[in-house]
């Protein structure tokens, strides 16, 4: 009955049960069990501390002792195991500095956020649901355990975290979890951004985000992040699409694009670099790129690898069906992709006319990669070197 990746991770409970201890499966896990979704991580709660859990295990990583989690992998597949624990006093909005080891399940899921996480499993698929999760479930409805002023104020990150599943999930907020957010949203400012944006992108990346990005104007949330306090308008028209960005470049591009970030704007969302430079691509190619029509050859030549994400990101501007694999067909049949695949280089080019290197090469290079390109010379050596010659001449004449 249950599925095979908790089958798998059966191991793990009944070793920690063997040695005298209550473990079960919880969080988001069990949630998307229940909502039949595909599972991602496996996280396991425990009344055994870090240290008795570090000895009955032959294979762990440490990665979060002060809160009492541990990883442990078996046959490939690492969980995150913690401690059964409530947690301690909370500084700034942010996450406990340090945590209580408590013994008791339910103590541990009276902390946790909303009544759809707060639901354990045991090893026979049993639901521990002290809180009404899965009925939170049935009635798609998000709502913190016990008082939301309480859990907004322990981690005000849960207020994003309470949109990101409106959008993955299409749900509702419950209304005390609705009016908490609209009272405490200004609380976001004591959290990380980095811990912000992880939140955001799963928001953008989500099937339901234009319900969620409504939420965030509805409750004022947007107020709080970065460089979009001043967006409202801009923000309002992110929904219009319901194509759902296949990749995080687009989730970023077709945001930066609706609200004209420019690359500062983007680093204070602290993303990492190589994210940047991929959206800022998709960015310049958007801005000529509008219709189908405006895939050129020369459009399709520079932009090569980059073409799902900006066509996609296209299609979801203007209400276009996105055309990658036509478009990615017409790419591959390009006679070059690269200017490396040109059948002559710089060396048989100085070889030929004699001559030393100086900005004619890189000029000469680029008017024969064109010219391949457009088909007005085959990529073959020979052709290329008489091209070249002639081309020279040519050139003399002026
Ligand atoms: N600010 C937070 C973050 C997490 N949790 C609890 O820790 C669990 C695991 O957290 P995480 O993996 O971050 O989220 P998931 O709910 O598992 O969502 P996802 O499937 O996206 O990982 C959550 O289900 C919730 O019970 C919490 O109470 N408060
Ligand atoms: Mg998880």
């Amino acid at each position: 009955m249950m599925n095979e990746q908790f089958q798998q991770a059966l191991s793990v409970i009944e070793t920690l049960k063997r040695h005298g201890h209550e473990a079960y499966f919880v969080g988001g896990a069990v949630r998307d069990y229940i909502l039949q979704r595909p599972i991602g991580d496996i996280d396991i709660a425990t009344s055994a501390h870090p240290q008795e859990v570090m000895a009955i295990f032959p294979k762990t990583v440490p990665v979060g002792i002060a809160h009492g989690t541990v990883m442990v992998i078996e046959r490939g597949i690492s969980y995150e195991v913690t401690t059964f624990r409530k947690e301690g006093r909370y500084e700034d909005y942010r996450r406990p500095k340090d945590v209580t080891f408590v013994r008791s399940l339910y103590e541990d899921l009276q902390r946790r956020d909303f009544t759809m996480n707060a639901i354990a499993m045991n090893e026979h698929g049993e639901m521990i649901d002290p809180f009404g999760g899965i009925e939170a479930l049935k009635r798609r409805i998000i709502e913190t355990v016990g008082d939301a002023a309480e859990r907004f104020n322990e981690d005000a990150l849960r207020m994003m975290r309470a949109l990101r599943f409106v959008s993955q999930l299409g749900f509702s907020l419950s209304t005390g979890t609705k009016q908490a957010i609209m009272q405490y949203g200004h609380l976001l400012q004591h959290i990380a951004v980095e811990r912000i944006a992880v939140e955001f992108e799963k928001l953008l990346l989500g099937p339901f985000m234009s319900k969620a990005i409504e939420l965030l104007m509805e409750t004022n949330l947007f107020l709080y992040l970065p460089e979009l306090a001043t967006k409202k308008g801009e923000l309002a028209q992110l929904g219009a699409s319901s194509l759902v960005p296949a990749h995080r470049i687009e989730a970023w591009a077709r945001l930066a694009f609706v609200v004209h970030f420019d690359n500062q704007q983007l680093k204070k969302w602290k993303l990492p670099n190589h994210l940047i430079r991929d959206v800022s691509i998709c960015l310049k190619a958007l801005e000529h790129i509008r219709s189908l029509a405006d895939w050129t050859i020369d459009a399709l030549y520079e932009y090569g690898p980059y073409i799902p994400h900006i066509e996609r990101t296209r299609a979801a501007l203007y209400g276009d069906e996105p055309h990658v694999s036509l478009l990615m067909k017409q790419w591959e049949a390009l006679p070059i992709r690269d200017r490396k695949e040109l059948a002559i280089n710089g060396h048989d080019l100085l070889a030929l006319f004699e001559r030393k290197s100086g900005p004619w090469l890189a000029e000469m290079i680029e008017n024969i990669e064109r010219a391949v390109l457009h088909r007005q010379v085959e990529n073959e050596k020979e052709k290329l070197k008489e091209w070249a010659v002639c081309n020279q001449r040519r050139e003399n004449n002026y």
